[in-house]
């Protein structure tokens, strides 16, 4: 299975909340793909963050583009039919906070969205043993989840080459998303260890030009 086209992601974590529409929009016109939807409940990960309600007015607000959401939440499958309602397009969540990540998979594509599942820098890819059959994406992240603005944790690359590995022996079209400290400057290295998809949060949003920083980024992928 060929590598899929890259996609860029922006995390609107790092958006400015009080213009969450505007910003959002402003990514998307500066030749962003996807928007990344970073759901935290200050219970799997110490932070909060939004719900569906704030995804519902993203869609109403006007946004088209692909909402990829990434649950932090915990437990994962009474929220997943209320994001599929507000629009997302694929649901992503932890092996750690589902009970039944078989189930869980089942559940996000019986409610309409593309499913994913997230690996933290520590948790091995052994989950995948049974399951690559039911996700549309795999989700590496380069950081712990909780927090914007970390830096890359560098033994994710080999982590990737691997997730990468197992994706070729499926012979399916899964994604291979990476997140956390994604910039220009790395993302090179990022897409030479496996990955398609490209979430990146602070480097867009707190960059001046974000139509520059994501032409770097495309460059850069090559
Ligand atoms: O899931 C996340 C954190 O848990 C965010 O998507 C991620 O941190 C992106 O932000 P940045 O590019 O600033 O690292
Ligand atoms: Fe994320």
């Amino acid at each position: 299975m060929p590598k899929q086209s890259p996609i860029i992601a922006p995390s609107i974590l790092a958006a400015d909340f009080a213009r969450l529409g505007e910003d959002t929009a402003a990514a998307l016109a500066a030749g962003a793909d996807w928007v990344h939807f970073d759901v935290m409940d200050n219970h799997y990960v110490p932070n909060l963050t939004i719900g569906p309600m704030v995804l519902a007015s993203l869609r109403k607000y006007g946004i088209t583009a692909p909402i990829d959401v990434h649950l932090m939440v915990k437990p994962v499958d009474r929220i997943v039919p209320d994001f599929a309602k507000a629009g997302a397009s694929l649901i992503s969540f932890h092996p750690e906070a589902s009970e039944h990540i078989d189930r869980t998979l089942g559940l996000i594509r019986e409610s309409g969205c593309q499913a994913g599942l997230v690996f933290n820098p520590a948790t091995p890819l052994d989950h995948l043993d049974y399951v690559m059959d039911k996700l549309d994406m795999i989700l590496i992240m380069s950081v712990n989840p909780g927090f914007g603005g970390q830096k890359f944790i560098p033994g994710t690359l080999d982590k990737l080459r691997q997730a990468r590995e197992r994706i070729e022996a499926s012979g399916r079209a899964i994604r291979l998303e990476v997140d956390g400290g994604v910039t220009a400057d790395n993302i090179g290295a990022i897409a030479a260890a496996g990955a398609d998809t490209f979430v990146a949060g602070s480097a867009i949003f707190h960059a001046k030009d974000y139509a520059a920083e994501i032409a770097a980024m495309r460059k850069a992928i090559g």
